[in-house]
């Protein structure tokens, strides 16, 4: 079996190294015998998303967003399709903000991907912390930490989930990222996936149940040391 990752964008969605989530899904599979390779796409870059099965956008500042959305709103009618497709998807903060209809920032509109009935507006203050959830996807506690001006209304769409500790879409709601079919949009930074391996591994099941059909079984791996880290902050933050 193989998996082709599409990382897009990365000259511009970088920040807080979020390209981790790579090399975390490409280890993920490698150690299980399972094939992967990662395409970057940088702006001009043709898209054929047929290719993929996994596709990353990292986050970014105001100003790379104002930028690449011009690239993403090419790109806009395949991607949709293959978000319909139920193409797996992991879009990290900015990159989050882009796959809804807008992100209005003090300095103007950034028209979104509209890919998740989901709108982002910043408002006063950063939130910057760090972040526990409870998701329903993962039985261990997801960890990670947010920097983000803007905030994210779902539109009655299903969170990621819910805030233990820490702010979240908009620090009011409770709840953090968005769930649509085999899209995942979240604040967290970590990078998320190295962090979270059950995250990671939900990704890869998702793939490889689309494009193989069936259902997945992965072959576990030695997650302790996630897990004792991943113990830790849950105490460290949440139950003190
Ligand atoms: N960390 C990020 O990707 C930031 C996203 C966006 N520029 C915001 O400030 O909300």
């Amino acid at each position: 079996m193989k998996l082709t990752i599409g990382h897009l964008y990365p000259d511009l969605l970088n920040l807080y190294g979020d390209r981790g989530n790579i090399a975390c899904l490409m280890k993920r599979c490698i150690w299980r015998g399972i094939e992967a390779e990662t395409i970057e796409f940088n702006t001009g870059d043709q898209i054929d998303f047929s290719k993929l099965d996994i596709v990353l956008l990292g986050g970014g500042s105001d100003r790379e967003q104002a930028i690449v959305c011009k690239s993403l709103l090419e790109i806009q009618s395949e991607f949709k399709d293959y978000v319909e497709d139920g193409g797996v998807v992991i879009a990290v903060c900015g990159g989050y903000q882009l796959l809804g209809k807008y992100y209005k920032t003090d300095a103007g509109m950034i028209e979104g991907l509209n890919l998740v009935d989901i709108y982002t507006e910043q408002e006063e203050g950063r939130l910057i912390d760090n972040i526990v959830l409870d998701s329903e996807l993962v039985d261990m506690p997801i960890v990670g930490f947010e920097n983000h001006g803007g905030r994210t209304y779902l539109n009655g769409n299903k969170p990621f989930g819910k805030v233990l500790y820490g702010a979240g879409n908009d620090g009011k709601s409770g709840y953090e990222g968005v769930v649509y079919k085999n899209v995942i949009g979240t604040y967290l930074h970590g990078p998320l996936l190295p962090k979270n391996p059950q995250v990671s591994d939900y990704l890869i099941r998702k793939a490889l149940e689309r494009k193989y059909g069936g259902e997945v079984i992965l072959t576990p791996l030695d997650d302790s040391q996630e897990k004792e880290a991943n113990d830790y902050i849950y105490h460290r933050f949440v139950k003190e």
